[in-house]
């Protein structure tokens, strides 16, 4: 471990430290008809996603060196019996079952972890609980392994997210006792505890959160991340700079564009991918520049899209257009997470495979496009220079996201711009 266990200050510097998760039967533990309830469009393969999620892991523990488990950081922290009763408390109060308490403290941390993540069942022995609908008293947490959202690690603390669906608070409680207590990650306090919230109509999730500079941030208002929720984030984050900037970009509130980083990403110092219908094209979404100071919002300016206000602060970009020229193919591909890149080094990103017409882009643009196994299995290494590491992903982009959701960067190297 670096000395500070959270410095997060771009999308792009050099990875050291990041958080995914494996899915797990959580990914199951749904019908076609209750897909919905859970955020997902459809039901999932578990066998088809564990391999896919398995050439993530493979790329970034080449590329990184502290590639952290959801789940194994879950269960470190659940072996204090301490911590164990306060979480398991506070999850049960979430979803009124504190009848479930003494079940759940009988897991050995391992077992218990398991468990949060897939859900615990619903006993049906009163009426009530024997007529509803529902089959979990607790619900399994398929999104879990979208590992950007729930939590945000931005400068040097971390946000725990303000869920906009009931269906992901279960996330930010685990992860916010995580960054209390595991000794890996505790000790730099938070800007914010979403989990705290006072009103409904304060929601951030991390897909919306993008960190561009340690006086630059772009946040995605959105179906998920509430105006409220940015004004607070302003004062929070400002307090302590004489200047941050936040550049606002107000998205279409439908499922295909639920966060920001679905249709624009960081991937190098002066290059970003993007769904050009969005960004740049005659229906870019409009942008809002929030200048703050110590705590305070100074003033807000309105501008006509994302690229005009973000030349106000130097930043001339090259945008590589997801699913390339043709308005077909980007509508095709950034449904699929084509625009849904991670970035793990300055130029040096990784995305889905499937997605062609993006690859294509990229290579036009100057990325060396490598397959994932091929790296894995060491039968390329990575260049130097710009390179766009192509993994499977047709069954985890079913979920609703790409790779930059599937990973939560805790620590980053410092960028030469
Ligand atoms: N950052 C992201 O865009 N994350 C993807 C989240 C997908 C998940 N099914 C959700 O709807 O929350």
């Amino acid at each position: 471990m670096t000395a500070a266990k959270i410095s997060n200050y771009s999308e792009i510097g050099k990875l050291n430290t990041v958080i995914i998760h494996q899915p797990g039967p959580e990914m199951e533990n749904m019908t076609p008809e209750t897909a919905s309830e859970v955020l997902y469009d459809d039901i999932l393969t578990l066998d088809l996603a564990l391999k896919e999620h398995a050439q993530l892991s493979g790329v970034l523990n080449l590329v990184a060196d502290n590639v952290l488990e959801f789940s194994a950081l879950l269960s470190d922290i659940l072996v204090d019996e301490k911590v164990k009763l306060d979480l398991i408390q506070d999850v049960c109060a979430l979803h009124g079952h504190n009848e479930l308490v003494d079940d759940l403290m009988s897991f050995d941390a391992k077992d218990l972890a398991t468990q949060l993540f897939q859900g615990t069942l619903l006993k049906k022995n009163t009426l009530e609980r024997y007529i509803s609908p529902s089959r979990h008293a607790i619900p399994p947490l398929p999104n879990a392994f979208f590992t950007r959202d729930a939590v945000m690690c931005v400068y040097d603390k971390p946000i725990i997210g303000s869920m906009a669906h009931r269906v992901r608070l279960t996330e930010a409680l685990l992860l916010k006792s995580i960054f209390n207590n595991h000794p890996n990650l505790k000790g730099q306090g938070f800007h914010f505890d979403g989990t705290q919230r006072k009103s409904e109509n304060l929601t951030i999730e991390g897909g919306d959160l993008l960190v561009i500079r340690d006086d630059l941030l772009v946040i995605g208002y959105s179906e998920r991340t509430s105006a409220r929720a940015i004004d607070r984030m302003a004062e929070k984050l400002s307090m302590g700079h004489d200047n941050l900037d936040i550049v606002v970009v107000e998205l279409p509130k439908i499922r295909a564009t639920i966060h920001l980083d679905m249709i624009f990403t960081m991937l190098d110092v002066d290059t970003v991918m993007n769904f050009a219908p969005l960004i740049t094209g005659a229906g870019k979404c409009k942008a809002f520049h929030m200048s703050c100071t110590q705590g305070k919002i100074n003033y807000i300016n309105e501008y006509s899209g994302l690229p005009k206000a973000l030349r106000l602060f130097g930043l001339e970009l090259n945008f590589v257009n997801c699913g390339g020229d043709s308005p077909f193919a980007q509508e095709r591909e950034q449904w699929t997470s084509g625009a849904n890149f991670f970035t793990f080094a300055p130029g040096q990103i990784i995305g889905y495979k499937h997605n062609k017409a993006t690859l294509d882009a990229l290579d036009v643009a100057g990325f060396e496009v490598i397959d994932a196994n091929d790296l894995i299995n060491k039968k390329r290494s990575l260049p130097a220079g710009k390179a766009a590491v192509a993994m499977d992903g047709s069954e985890l982009s079913r979920g609703g996201g790409g790779c930059r959701c599937m990973t939560m960067p805790v620590h980053r190297d410092s960028v030469k711009w």
